[in-house]
């Protein structure tokens, strides 16, 4: 079940995501990172390869792609804030994105 997370496992599962370089959003309870790959199509690659782990969990990025950039946010809109598949989707992205 999808539900916001407490504090203590919000430090759990985010400690080794601020170490990848996903940060909280000043203005809203979500993460966020930029990745920036080689060019644009290695950026819509990933892009591809992302979604449609995302579609799998019902689990949707709020992002923008400008040339070789990604700009992603996830927040879980269903609860208001981060869940835990927030930080399943950010862990996938990272190992996608090869820093696995
Ligand atoms: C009805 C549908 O399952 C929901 O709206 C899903 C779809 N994708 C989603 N994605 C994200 N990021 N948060 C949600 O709450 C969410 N809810």
């Amino acid at each position: 079940m999808t539900e916001k997370l407490s504090q203590a496992a919000r430090d759990a599962v985010m400690e080794p995501l601020l170490q990848s370089g996903w940060t909280y959003c000043e203005d809203r309870d979500a993460i966020r990172k930029t990745f920036v790959f080689e060019n644009f199509v290695e950026a819509f690659g990933w892009m591809t390869k992302a979604a449609i782990w995302a579609e799998k969990w019902n689990h949707h990025p709020e992002w923008s792609n400008v040339y070789k950039t990604v700009n992603v946010t996830l927040t879980t809109h269903d609860v208001g804030g981060i869940s835990a598949l927030d930080a399943k989707l950010a862990r996938k992205m990272d190992v996608l994105f090869g820093e696995a």
